[in-house]
């Protein structure tokens, strides 16, 4: 069985159609991102599929079971990474995660998630006296502590210091390799390429492109900019595969430490999707 499987899945809005007509698949132990501009329909979608917003039509099964109809069992198999779910508490971190722990069958030990995502020098503090990058750890832990099967994480990393967003990225790689499904939604392309072993791409509600970050768009077969320096000019050539220029180039005794090759970075390849598009 497979952790997330959409077909057809269809929003209205009143007058606006935010989502119209998405197949998606995810498979169990999977990273997967979901990019697109904003008011593309992401959180939308997300929102269905955490059983927190009904659908206009389309068939949606997430870890077996429909979101619309499943009951309590079900949502404490799931973990939502929800933004400023902690910020009001007076409440210590500590006291939080383990107040949120008692709501699972199965929690994760509270200090071994406090760890987990950074905080252990803050554990008696209180989550209002936090700085905001602190505070989307706090989200975190509330998101892991019940040990999902399948994590929701909607732009998770937003407000993180460059350090923080390492850090999290870790994390985020220890849970899937401890098995646990991930459905990402975020901005940073750098994020999707460092984190998702696939992603699909939203454009006005319908999925405009989906592959891995290596070959998302046709990124892998885009040609390659070759460019070196020769008798004291820059040359530069555009072409499919390098190989045989790289070669001559070498033969001819170019000076290597001026030769970069470059390909269309993710964001390069996103931006040209989204442009095509609009
Ligand atoms: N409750 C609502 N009522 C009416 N329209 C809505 C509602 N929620 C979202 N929309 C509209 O649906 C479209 C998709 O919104 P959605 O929030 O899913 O986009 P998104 O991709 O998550 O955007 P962002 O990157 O800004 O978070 C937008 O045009 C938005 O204005």
């Amino acid at each position: 069985m497979e952790a997330i499987e959409v077909t057809g899945l269809r929003k209205t809005y009143r007058d606006k159609e935010a989502v119209q007509g998405i197949d998606l698949v995810v498979a169990r132990g999977e990273i997967f991102a979901l990019l697109g501009p904003n008011g593309a329909g992401k959180t939308t979608t997300v929102e269905i599929l955490e059983g927190h917003r009904r659908r206009s039509s389309g068939d949606v099964r997430v870890l077996g079971e429909d979101p619309g109809a499943a009951g309590r069992a079900w949502r404490t198999r799931i973990g939502i990474v929800l933004q400023d779910a902690a910020d009001a508490a007076d409440l210590t971190v500590g006291e939080m995660v383990r107040h949120v722990a008692g709501f699972y069958p199965a929690p994760r030990r509270p200090d071994e998630v406090i760890e987990l995502v950074g905080l252990t020098a803050k554990k008696t503090s209180k989550i209002r006296t936090l700085s905001g990058g602190q505070r989307r750890r706090v989200d975190v832990a509330l998101g892991i502590v019940g040990q999902p099967e399948l994590l929701f994480l909607d732009e998770p990393t937003t407000g993180f210091d460059p350090e923080a967003r390492r850090q999290f990225w870790e994390l985020i790689r220890t849970l899937a390799g401890d098995g646990t499904t991930i459905l990402l939604t975020t901005h940073y392309l750098d994020e999707a390429e460092a984190l998702a072993d696939r992603l699909a791409v939203l454009a006005d509600g319908r999925i405009v492109a989906e592959g891995t970050p290596a070959t998302l768009g046709g990124r892998a077969a885009a040609g390659a900019k070759v460019s070196w320096q020769e008798a004291g000019r820059t040359r530069t050539e555009e072409l499919a595969d390098p190989s045989d220029l790289i070669r001559k180039l070498v033969a001819d005794g170019i000076d290597l430490r001026t030769l970069t090759i470059t390909r269309p970075t993710l964001e390069d390849t996103y931006l040209t999707l989204i442009g095509a598009n609009r």
